[in-house]
């Protein structure tokens, strides 16, 4: 059922703050359906009530708390990586400090460049996930970022993960396997893939050589 696992996540609110968490939860539930359909639709694959629950099986609130840093070089605040769900739904504050990696194969002027994505009122911010990654055979790419403290002003954010349940199997999609020709990533099962990852210090995207084909 949609909101089962909604209810889990609340529990870790304070009681004064479960209502507006469960709009958040409630607005991003549709908001990530919507996105999904579409981007899988794009791939040849239809989402429907037998299959979403492999793309949200599972919703993590998490509450991140960034307090001032006397000398922020020193600090790595949060490391650079990719989150390792579907996809993660971001509400940030206005101070700033999120960096997103823009990808070196990128036909971009500023290709292996950080880039700050700004706080802009009223919006939230969209990572693709690695598992959104390997399904679609790599056509979507997991965003790589990082955070920066600053010394004048503490920080908040509070991110959704997406993500399938931990004894999800996940593979490329053979739609988009048989359209490329080849499977770049081998199956797993979604528990393996999370205790490689932290099991290991982050270290940019090298999370997804857990799932590379040989
Ligand atoms: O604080 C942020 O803006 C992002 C935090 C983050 O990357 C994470 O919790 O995975
Ligand atoms: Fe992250």
């Amino acid at each position: 059922m949609a909101y089962t696992n909604d209810d889990e996540a609340l529990q870790q609110w304070p009681i004064e703050c479960r209502d507006d968490a469960l709009q958040y939860l409630k607005m991003s539930h549709e908001m990530v359906k919507k996105l999904l359909e579409a981007l899988m639709g794009n791939l040849g694959v239809e989402l429907d009530d037998s299959n979403i629950d492999v793309f949200i099986g599972k919703k993590m609130v998490n509450m991140n708390f960034y307090p001032t840093c006397l000398n922020p070089e020193l600090t790595v605040s949060v490391g650079r990586h990719s989150d390792i769900g579907t996809l993660t739904i971001l509400l940030q504050d206005g101070i700033g400090g999120l960096y997103v990696k823009v990808p070196e194969e990128a036909d971009m002027e500023n290709k292996g460049e950080w880039v700050e994505i700004p706080p802009i009122p009223g919006a939230i911010v969209i990572n693709v996930g690695d598992m959104l990654q390997i399904w679609s055979n790599g056509r979507y790419k997991s965003a790589e970022h990082r955070v920066r403290t600053t010394s004048t002003k503490s920080r908040v954010s509070i991110p959704i993960f997406v993500s399938p349940q931990a004894t999800q199997k996940i593979a490329p999609f053979p739609q988009v396997v048989e359209k490329d020709g080849v499977a770049r990533y081998s199956e797993f099962v979604f528990a393996d893939y999370m205790n490689s990852f932290f099991g290991n210090a982050h270290d940019g995207k090298k999370s997804l050589e857990f799932a590379k084909a040989n």
